[in-house]
């Protein structure tokens, strides 16, 4: 931009002494007085000209904003609504039900994603769906919220069809968690009284207090702290617990969690569940129901029926009791996950807090062994990805020392794996 207006000041000042120069040398046609109005018109026109040049740039910027608002505004809704049909006003919800759903996504017609699904969630209840992913969990709590309908079937709530209940008294009633949760780029606190501008400081802490959001009150600005765009000075886990604040707040009849904890770890996702459960208990509407999605056995443990999904299809119902010991797809996902749990705190590789290095340091001592001169490692944070570690098991090397042998010698890159890698979860 400096160099815009030297040239532009430059070229005047060389015009003018041009100008300048003709007077002098007696040019007839010429007058300073001509020059000089002629100068301020130029100086004036570029004045205005130059402060256009921002504006242009504005006006591509707010092109590309209106072409957005545009699609939004025009964007039709994939649920066909009827205002007429909408007639039923909810105050409570009491039953969900599903008749023998069927449904593919709109941008997949011909892909079917719920094959047949039937079931019934009453008021208290805690349900929670299991699967392997990709098996229709995250779209059966997208027809319960209606934010589409079914092919289909029905999804029935209080014995009434969805598609006849008001919308807005509908939602009102619901609250929902996902995975990645949706936060404004505003303070800790506008974000958790989203939607509920009517709840006191009270009811705020106590939110607050129920999502374990201590982290927030360390904070030198505590509840107005700015949470950047999309909640991005924020961890996962955080960005969780304030959406689960947020929902807590409202106090909905029912609660939506879809790997709403997933990036907890286990003691915090123990003590909000626990909350959730009280809260479930005493919540304004009597009790709330809970349907929870997840990947961890310990988070659906506790519900009143697991739905075991597998392409669209529920396999198994029934409680965790009842599904640990039935034979089926359940178990083998339990027993999984409980053997890699065992092995994690039985092998030396999966102790937190001791990792391979030191292991194999530990193990050479004891066998009174010389140690071979190894390079220097950086202290590992991390663990062996489960390739590596199965490689190991497989050629039947021990743990202790199959970390001596891979460990400081062929632990690459990929090596340094997060741990969630190596202690597979139901995905
Ligand atoms: N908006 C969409 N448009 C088209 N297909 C979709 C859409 N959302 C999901 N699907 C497809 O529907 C199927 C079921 O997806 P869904 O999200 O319900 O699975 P899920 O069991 O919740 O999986 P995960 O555990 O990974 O979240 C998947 O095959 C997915 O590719």
């Amino acid at each position: 931009m400096g160099y815009i207006w030297l040239i532009y000041f430059s070229s005047m000042a060389v015009a003018f002494y041009y100008a300048m120069t003709l007077i002098y040398n007696g040019n007839q046609d010429l007058t300073s007085g001509k020059v000089m109005s002629a100068f301020f018109c130029v100086l004036t026109a570029g004045f205005m000209i130059g402060h256009i040049a921002p504006g242009i740039a504005g006006v591509a910027a707010a092109q590309v904003s209106m072409a957005r608002f545009f699609y939004i505004v025009k964007h039709d809704s994939v649920i066909q609504r009827r205002q007429q049909d909408e007639r039923q006003v909810l105050s409570e919800i009491e039953t969900f039900q599903l008749q023998d759903v069927h449904f593919a996504y709109p941008a997949r017609p011909d892909v079917p994603v719920l094959r047949g699904i039937t079931l019934t969630i009453r008021k208290g209840q805690k349900v929670a769906f299991v699967g392997e992913s990709g098996s229709g969990k995250s779209t059966i709590m997208a027809l319960l919220e209606r934010f589409y309908d079914p092919l289909e079937g029905a999804v029935l709530v209080n014995d009434v069809d969805l598609r006849k209940v008001n919308i807005k008294s509908y939602r009102k009633q619901i609250g929902y968690v996902g995975q990645e949760p949706v936060l404004f780029a505003t303070t800790v606190r506008a974000n958790i009284m989203q939607g509920c501008s009517g709840a006191t400081e009270e009811d705020l802490e106590a939110a607050a207090h129920s999502a374990q959001l201590d982290f927030v009150q360390k904070l030198p600005d505590g509840m107005d702290t700015y949470v950047g765009s999309g909640g991005s000075q924020f961890s996962g886990g955080q960005k969780q617990r304030i959406a689960i604040a947020r929902s807590l707040l409202k106090k909905p009849s029912v609660l939506f969690l879809d790997e709403a904890t997933s990036a907890l770890d286990r003691s915090s996702e123990k003590m909000i569940q626990e909350t959730i459960d009280q809260l479930g208990k005493s919540s304004k509407h009597g009790s709330m129901t809970i349907v929870t999605i997840a990947h961890r056995s310990s988070t659906v443990e506790n519900s009143d029926v697991i739905y075991v999904l597998e392409n669209g299809q529920v396999k198994e119902s029934g409680s965790h009791k009842d599904l640990a010991h039935q034979g089926g797809i359940y178990q083998a996902l339990a027993a999984s996950q409980g053997a890699v749990l065992r092995k994690a705190s039985t092998t030396s590789l999966g102790q937190v807090g001791r990792p391979p290095h030191s292991v194999y340091i530990a193990s050479m001592r004891r066998k009174k062994t010389k140690m071979p001169v190894t390079p220097a490692l950086p202290r590992p944070t991390r663990f062996p990805c489960r390739a590596c570690w199965a490689s190991q098991r497989s050629t039947g090397v021990s743990s202790s020392r199959a970390s001596s042998v891979h460990w400081p010698v062929e632990l690459a890159s990929h090596c340094w794996a997060p741990t969630s890698w190596w202690m597979p979860s139901w995905r």
